[in-house]
């Protein structure tokens, strides 16, 4: 079980006249295993889940993943913390499709056929075997979002955090991820516009213009995101 404590969490980006501060006194201990993430346009949830595997460093406040200090051991936290951004393409790095997903593990220690049996498995439990060789660009939208995802496992790590995964991908791809992401046994943070995806999470947090304005069970925190977006 992953433990992340939000401790007076604030942002200001940048500085001088120009700097905004987008992130207010955030609070938050969490251990549950699904937790979403929701809130308008510009509301501040990339910078925040960005905070928890130590992309972004607070400017106020702390956050301890595991009560290792993001700020002070933001190389360990990375470790424990993987991160699957919105498009695949920022993501996938090497040409082919196993490639990448060995990419991870280079400098693991592991032989080459150890790490090779790791990568297809993880290829064969996201159905990519057969693209096992191919150019990591020809694949589809869902599949790229796949490709960066087991990319990103093969590392193992106890926390998964992403950050809208299934923006750009269409409905039946969309749920396809969100199957998997359903099926994962690590703790998942998912930031989403997708709120379908989140029903059956554990917890979810609704940010309104840099506040958490409600951090309940999905179908109360879903209620009150609803009703912000009709008022
Ligand atoms: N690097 C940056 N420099 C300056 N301002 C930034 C930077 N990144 C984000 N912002 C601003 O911070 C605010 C929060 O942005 P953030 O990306 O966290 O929101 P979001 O809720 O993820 O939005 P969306 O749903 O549109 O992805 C926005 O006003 C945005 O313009």
């Amino acid at each position: 079980m992953v433990h992340i404590e939000v401790d007076h969490v604030g942002h200001r980006y940048g500085q001088g006249p120009l700097s905004r501060q987008v992130l207010d006194d955030i609070n938050a201990d969490l251990v549950e295993q699904r937790i979403g993430v929701v809130g308008h346009n510009g509301s501040g949830k990339s910078t925040f889940v960005r905070m928890l595997n130590a992309l972004l460093i607070p400017s106020q406040g702390r956050i301890r993943v595991n009560g290792l200090d993001t700020a002070a051991s933001a190389a360990k936290v990375r470790k424990l913390a993987g991160f699957l951004f919105t498009d695949p393409d920022t993501q996938i790095i090497m040409p082919t499709v196993a490639e990448d997903v060995a990419f991870g593990l280079r400098k693991s220690g592991l032989s080459k056929p150890e790490i090779s049996a790791r990568v297809d498995e993880l290829l064969a439990h996201f159905g990519l075997s057969g693209h096992r060789d191919h150019p990591a660009h020809l694949l589809s939208g869902g599949q790229k979002q796949l490709l960066a995802l087991a990319s990103v496992l093969i590392t193992s790590p106890q926390l998964i955090i992403m950050d809208e995964p299934t923006t750009l991908l269409d409905l039946r791809n969309a749920k396809m991820i969100g199957r998997v992401i359903r099926e994962l046994p690590q703790t998942v943070v998912l930031a989403t516009h997708h709120l379908y995806l989140l029903e059956d999470f554990d917890r979810v947090l609704v940010f309104d213009s840099g506040h958490l304005v409600a951090d309940a069970a999905p179908a109360e925190a879903l209620a009150h995101y609803r009703k912000l977006m009709d008022a």
